[in-house]
């Protein structure tokens, strides 16, 4: 038996259901719409579970689930040396989001990278403390800021409403997933001109401690 974990609600639980539909497979929730219990139609030995989309990656990586659908930003966020415990078996063409850092868009001489390092230097040297940015993607930006040789910054921790916190005075910017840019136009922010840290979409994940046999067959079912 393979134990698939799909998001439990939203945009991501529905396009999921309608990405596997288009292959044969029928997922569905059981019960009430408070029920995270699913049920599966047209594949056999493939339970469902409904879990957190951010609570996906850890359950692959533990081989408590053998599948699992969820965004490959939250993967590599999550699980440090992810390749060694899951592979990828199809991006899913949905759920697409770049993970961006941005500033207040009044920063006129902030339009590059090279801008924002020369930034955090002046800011330490003014304010005696250094720039703050809020993400919850820590492990992502901290690894793309020291590529790019770019140190003089601190996270502040964010798990929602990330935009707000410029507006809050608890951060200078914030790197955050966005895809239609309007929730960065909202709170008057703009995006760096350089390549996101990360694009990122919704993916059908198998873990490398599930049965490689049954995941290949599985894959071949969906035509994969
Ligand atoms: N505006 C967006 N457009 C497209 N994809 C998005 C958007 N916001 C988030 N995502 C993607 O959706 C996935 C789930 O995002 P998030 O961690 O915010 O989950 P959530 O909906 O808050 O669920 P939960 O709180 O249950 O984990 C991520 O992979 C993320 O990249
Ligand atoms: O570019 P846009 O189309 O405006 O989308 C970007 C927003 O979508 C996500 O938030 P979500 O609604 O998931 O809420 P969150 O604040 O809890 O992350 C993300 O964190 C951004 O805030």
């Amino acid at each position: 038996m393979l134990k698939l974990a799909v998001p439990s609600k939203g945009r991501l639980m529905e396009q999921c259901f309608d990405w596997f539909s288009d292959r044969g497979v029928t997922l569905s929730r059981s019960g009430s719409d408070r029920e995270y219990a699913g049920r599966v139609e047209g594949a056999d030995n493939l339970s469902l579970v409904l879990l957190s989309a951010g609570e996906i990656p850890r359950e692959l990586g533990a081989g408590r689930v053998d599948l699992g659908v969820t965004g490959t930003d939250l993967v590599r966020e999550k699980l440090a040396g992810w390749r060694s415990m899951v592979t990828e078996i199809a991006p899913m063409g949905f759920g697409h989001a770049d993970l961006v850092l941005a500033v207040p868009a009044g920063w006129t001489d902030c339009e590059t990278l090279d801008d924002f390092a020369a930034i955090t230097r002046d800011f330490h040297r003014e304010h005696g403390f250094r720039l703050r940015i809020a993400t919850k993607y820590h492990r992502l930006v901290r690894a793309w800021l020291s590529q790019h040789e770019v140190a003089d910054y601190r996270l502040v921790d964010s798990q929602g409403a990330t935009e707000g916190t410029v507006a809050n005075l608890t951060a200078e910017a914030i790197a955050d997933i966005t895809s239609s840019g309007e929730t960065l136009r909202a709170n008057h922010l703009k995006i760096l001109d350089e390549q996101p840290i990360l694009q990122s979409q919704a993916t059908l994940f198998a873990s490398r401690l599930a049965a490689p046999d049954q995941i290949a067959a599985f894959a071949h079912r969906l035509g994969q």
